[in-house]
């Protein structure tokens, strides 16, 4: 997926993807990681997402990485926050106290950037991209990331054949073979989410799965 394309859909508010309430998964899985409070969480293609307010609120220092400048202002807008805006390298970086959102190219993150990142959180990141840009993603994830890194991943899974992506369809091979070799994966649970999302519906789909992992990085 080029950048332009994500630009123009937060350009046009095409945002289907982002969600009016705090990821269900987050809230019940997050506790059992056992982080420390104060451990700096990365969240990569973060969007506007709530997850990163819920982070934050919960104690945890938060690194989230978008392309689009509309969805960083609009996240901090949205909060009623008043950000502290810097360059850092090819980064705009927008700040409220431990809570930092990156404007940039995800794959311009460095090893140094995120070496006190102890936790992960990816919704709608993985299955965002396309085939070849999920093998760089998981590969840049894994190069950057320190060991001992957990986190969580969700993704979904349905007949690719039947509708194009984003999201993609990531299945559990998938999974396991980008990410197996660096990282812990561990399925948490993987319900049939079809009923609720009418898009899908739509597409004739007889199964859409959404898949939460849990992972730690080796
Ligand atoms: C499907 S959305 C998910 C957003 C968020 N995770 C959520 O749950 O609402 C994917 C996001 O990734 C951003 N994005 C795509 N490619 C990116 C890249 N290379 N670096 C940083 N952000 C990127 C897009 O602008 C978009 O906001």
């Amino acid at each position: 997926m080029h950048e332009d394309f994500w630009q123009a859909r937060w350009a046009r508010d095409e945002i289907g993807f982002h969600q009016a309430q705090v990821n269900p998964y987050l809230s019940r899985h997050w506790p059992t990681l056992g982080l420390a409070p104060g451990s700096r969480v990365l969240v990569p293609l973060c969007g506007k997402s709530l997850d990163l307010a819920w982070l934050a609120g919960q104690g945890f220092a938060v690194l989230g990485v978008e392309l689009a400048e509309k969805a960083v202002r609009d996240f901090f807008d949205e909060q009623r926050l008043i950000p502290q805006v810097d360059s850092q390298g090819v980064f705009r970086v927008y700040r409220v106290g431990s809570l930092e959102i990156r404007c940039g190219d995800f794959f311009a993150l460095s090893a140094a950037d995120v070496a006190d990142c102890r936790g992960l959180y990816d919704r709608a990141a993985l299955i965002a991209l396309p085939t070849e840009m999920r093998e760089r993603y998981a590969a840049h994830l894994s190069a950057i990331l320190p060991s001992g890194c957990r986190g969580l991943l969700v993704c979904l899974d349905y007949d690719q054949t039947r509708m194009g992506g984003p999201p993609f369809a990531v299945d559990d091979h998938e999974v396991r073979r980008l990410l197996g070799t660096d990282w812990q994966v561990r399925l948490l649970e993987a319900p049939d989410v079809l009923r609720e999302n009418w898009k899908f519906l739509q597409r004739g789909l007889d199964r859409l799965e959404e898949r939460v992992y849990r992972l730690e990085r080796r």
